[in-house]
This record gives C-alpha cells, sequence and structure tokens, in this order.
C-alpha cells in the first residue's frame, strides 16, 4: 500500500532522516519505535505531505505522493493523528468530530460516519455537547483518532497515542485502535517511544534511530526484546556507540 523508498529530510544543516525505506501492505499494523529525536514524526510528516524531502519517493498504491500537499494526500485516503492531541478546545465534542467534513456534502453519509465512529467511542458520545478542552487527556486522544476516521481513511498514522497518558488509558486507545482496524477496514502506522506495548499487537517493527531505520521484523521475531534493544540504543551493531547507562525502564523490561 505504501512504499518510501529511501528518503533524506534536512531541517536547515540538520539531517533529520538520512535515507529512510519502508512499507506498510494493506490491513497491517506496523509500528515505527524509537528514542526521541529519531525522526519518526518528520517520516510521518514527510508521508502525510507536510514536509518535503530532498531526496528519495515516496508511493501510495503506486501513485508518487511526491510534491502533493496534505490536503490532496489526505484525499486519497491517509490520514495523521500528530503527536500532542490537538483539539479545537472551544468547540464542542461534536463540533470537533465534524469539522474535517464542513466540504463534504454527502450529509447522509457524513451522519452515519459520525454515529459509527461514537459506536467505537462511548466516552465521546457522552460528552458530545461539552467543549473539548475539558476532555481528559485519554479522552483527547480518542476524539483526535476519532476526527481521523471522519474523513473515511484506509490508511491511519498515529504519531505516538501514548504520550502523556496513564497505561490504562493507552490500553483503551489501542484497544480501540485494534478493533477499528477489522471494523474500519483500515491499516495502520504508529509511531511510539517504546516497544514494549506495540510487540503485542504490530504485525511488523521497524526501529529507528538518528535518521536512520535501524531494524526491520516481523513483531513475532522480536519478542525478546535483544534485538530492538540493540537497534535502539546503538551498541552492538557495528555503530561503536556505548551502551546507556541507565536505559529507559521500558526497554529494560522489553529486554528481560
Ligand atoms: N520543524 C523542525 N525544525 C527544525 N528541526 C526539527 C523540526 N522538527 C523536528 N526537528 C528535528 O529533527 C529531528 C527529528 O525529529 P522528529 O520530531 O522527527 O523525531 P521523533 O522521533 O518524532 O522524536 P519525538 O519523539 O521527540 O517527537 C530532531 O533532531 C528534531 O529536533
Amino acid at each position: 500500500m505504501l512504499e518510501v523508498d529511501n528518503i533524506h529530510v534536512n531541517y536547515g544543516r540538520l539531517q533529520a532522516l538520512r535515507g529512510v525505506s519502508l512499507s506498510v501492505r494493506e490491513g497491517e499494523i506496523v509500528c515505527v519505535v524509537g528514542p526521541n529525536g529519531a525522526g519518526k514524526s518528520t517520516t510521518l510528516g514527510a508521508i502525510a505531505g507536510g514536509v518535503t524531502p530532498h531526496a528519495g519517493r515516496i508511493t501510495l498504491r503506486g501513485q508518487s505522493l511526491g510534491g502533493l500537499p496534505p490536503e490532496a494526500v489526505a484525499r486519497l485516503g491517509v490520514s495523521l493523528v500528530p503527536e500532542g492531541r490537538h483539539v479545537f478546545g472551544s468547540l464542542t465534542v461534536a463540533e470537533n468530530l465534524r469539522i474535517g467534513t464542513f466540504q463534504r456534502r454527502d450529509r447522509a453519509a457524513v451522519a452515519a460516519d459520525f454515529e459509527r465512529i461514537l459506536e467505537h467511542f462511548p466516552r465521546l458520545r457522552e460528552r458530545l455537547q461539552q467543549p473539548a478542552g475539558r476532555l481528559s487527556g485519554g479522552e483527547q486522544q480518542m476524539l483526535v483518532i476519532g476526527r481521523a476516521l471522519m474523513t473515511r481513511p484506509r490508511l491511519v498514522m498515529v504519531d505516538e497515542p501514548s504520550l502523556g497518558l496513564a497505561p490504562k488509558i493507552v490500553d483503551q486507545v489501542y484497544d480501540i485502535l485494534i478493533k477499528l482496524r477489522h471494523a474500519a477496514n483500515l491499516t495502520l502506522l504508529i509511531n511510539e517511544q517504546s516497544s514494549e506495548r506495540v510487540l503485542k499487537f504490530a504485525d511488523r517493527i521497524y526501529v529507528m534511530r538518528g535518521g536512520r531505520i535501524h531494524l526491520e521484523d516481523r513483531a513475532a521475531n522480536l519478542q525478546d526484546g535483544k534485538a530492538i534493544m540493540q537497534a535502539y540504543f546503538g551498541f552492538a551493531d557495528g555503530t561503536g556507540a556505548p551502551p546507556p547507562l541507565s536505559p529507559a525502564p521500558t526497554m529494560k523490561r522489553a529486554a528481560e
């Protein structure tokens, strides 16, 4: 479905992506795991059309996305849920959900989509008339995912859905994403800092660090966490980087 082939992105003098390649097949859940600053958000931004690579190629079902603005990429069925849960705080939950559909003329279909989405997010249904700014962090995360689904995407890219949320809430968010995969026939590309949770449900995992992909494999082959740990921290893989003094706790657990 999606092919990212050797893309390079610079921000001024900073080389954020140094030849990133990845692929996503129809119906897959693919996760990109990596530390802060690895280039995960930049990769999603490049696919969504918000960031322009200076080299490389991105294709969606064989069609090049090169040079397309974000709205054109969205029309091809790609939706990005950016990091940070950007809701319109003074608008109601219902208004936030409908905001991407004002251009659509098929009002009956919009109403049906609205209902279908609320079936997956009962908490949002209870809060439809409340200002989105009053929702909890978890509810806001559900709202931005719900809003992305209102455009009827086929590929949904979610940037760090667990950021700043309690583990129980993260479980709920992921439960919904996994159910939606089948119910809405979605393909998912998800960024996360920690591999611990995504190892349970991803089909394939890429580990990114320093603007490069250092590992790609089926999640089933990575369950002991060792290969991920090596790629994530950059030791024992020929880079010469020393092991960290105190690995992040989540990575420690993944390796045990
Ligand atoms: N708009 C920007 N302007 C300049 N530098 C940027 C910009 N966005 C990202 N960067 C830099 O590019 C590199 C990759 O950042 P990116 O946000 O893609 O990484 P990430 O893996 O998503 O990290 P995080 O988990 O912190 O979001 C970092 O060094 C970051 O500081």
